[in-house]
């Protein structure tokens, strides 16, 4: 951000002030998100078919009719946002969903309302009050752990039949769906293989689509027992419950979608040399899919790096993860024992890596 713009210091004073206030107040942007969620009003647009008005919304929201005036004040900021679209009908102001908030409809295959709900839930928004502590502590907690006491994933394990864990597994999940489209693109990195361990692959959403386009490619799923207990596979589909950390089924390649970014470096170089291990039987043509972030700060997409710089803050904080820079990708997959690697960008933020032994 270049601050050494034109003008008297009289305006770059006001920029400066208006850039503070802007960053102070970006919660409410995120906040009013979340309460659009849970209010349903996307759901409603989409089920009504058509652009809503605000009293058709408040009434088909059932809202007290004193927040009508209110719900009008969200919409005006959400539209502001891009989330909905004005338009007029019958001489009225209406609302209109927008590319953003068609990804938030319950029931379609890609719903990122589970991950809106996840990422601004109380338990990851708490934590954030304790980081003056954080800092003044010798251990090396992740911030979740030092202010909750707890990990971050033994919270979310601790009732399997809660909430929580569902509301983690569902932001996966949607965000699993985008790699559909990706998938196109990268075809080819999976053609030729015969057998594919999905590791930490949660409810084995990227495995199913893997195996919709590639149905002769044998798919294992593996994650915590707790995680795949209740679901069941088919023919090439298996779901295993298991640890990373002590061992990897073997296969001709083993994928790694958002995993890595979980951990820190010696952890990370655990999974990899378990991977390095479970396709070792391949000889020099195995290979690990690694999908992750790869950070670019000289890149001239200012909002792509600073999302990438929101999901470092919040792998580091929730779990002592990270998001890597290309030359951190580059040290961490030669000191796991691999040979070469490839990295491409897919799905608009992430990048897929080709890693080989
Ligand atoms: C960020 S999620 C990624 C899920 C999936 N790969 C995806 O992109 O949708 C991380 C996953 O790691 C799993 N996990 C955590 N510790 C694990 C372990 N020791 N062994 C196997 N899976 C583990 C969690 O249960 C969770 O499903």
């Amino acid at each position: 951000m270049d601050f050494k713009s034109n003008g008297s210091e009289e305006t770059q004073l006001y920029h400066a002030q208006i850039h503070l206030y802007k960053h102070v107040y970006s919660f409410i942007s995120s906040m009013a998100l979340k309460s659009a969620v849970e209010l349903g009003i996307v759901d409603a647009i989409h089920k009504h078919g058509k652009p809503m008005t605000v009293p058709e919304l408040a009434s088909s929201l059932k809202l007290h009719p004193s927040k009508v005036s209110v719900l009008y004040r969200f919409l005006r900021l959400l539209t502001h946002d891009g989330f909905f679209a004005k338009t007029t009908v019958k001489e009225e102001t209406a609302y209109a969903l927008t590319p953003p908030s068609k990804l938030l409809i319950n029931g379609e295959s890609t719903c990122f309302a589970p991950l809106v709900k996840g990422i601004l839930h109380p338990c990851s928004l708490d934590m954030w009050h304790s980081s003056k502590k954080w800092f003044s502590e010798e251990k090396d907690l992740a911030l979740y752990e030092s202010a909750m006491g707890e990990t971050f994933f033994n919270f979310l394990n601790k009732d399997s039949e809660s909430d929580k864990l569902g509301l983690l597994q569902g932001a996966m999940a949607a965000d699993s769906q985008m790699f559909k489209l990706a998938l196109k693109d990268c075809s080819h990195v999976f053609e030729g293989l015969e057998s594919l361990v999905d590791v930490a692959g949660g409810t084995g959403v990227v495995s199913k689509l893997i195996h919709e386009e590639f149905p002769h490619i044998k798919c294992t799923v593996l994650d915590q027992p707790q995680v795949v207990a209740n679901l069941s596979g088919t023919q090439n589909l298996n779901f295993v419950g298991g640890d990373m950390f002590k061992s990897i089924p073997p296969a001709d390649a083993v994928l790694l979608k958002w995993v890595l970014h979980d951990w820190d470096d010696e952890l990370s170089l655990r999974i990899l040399k378990n991977c390095k291990e479970a396709i070792s039987g391949k000889g020099k043509k195995g290979k690990i899919i690694i999908i992750d972030e790869s950070i670019d700060e000289t890149s001239d997409d200012h909002e792509l790096t600073e999302l990438q710089l929101h999901f470092d803050m919040v792998m580091m904080t929730l779990h002592n993860g990270k998001e890597r820079e290309k030359k951190e990708w580059k040290k961490l997959i030669y000191d796991a024992g691999f040979s070469s690697y490839k990295i491409t960008p897919i799905c608009g933020f992430k990048s897929l890596i080709e890693v080989y032994p």
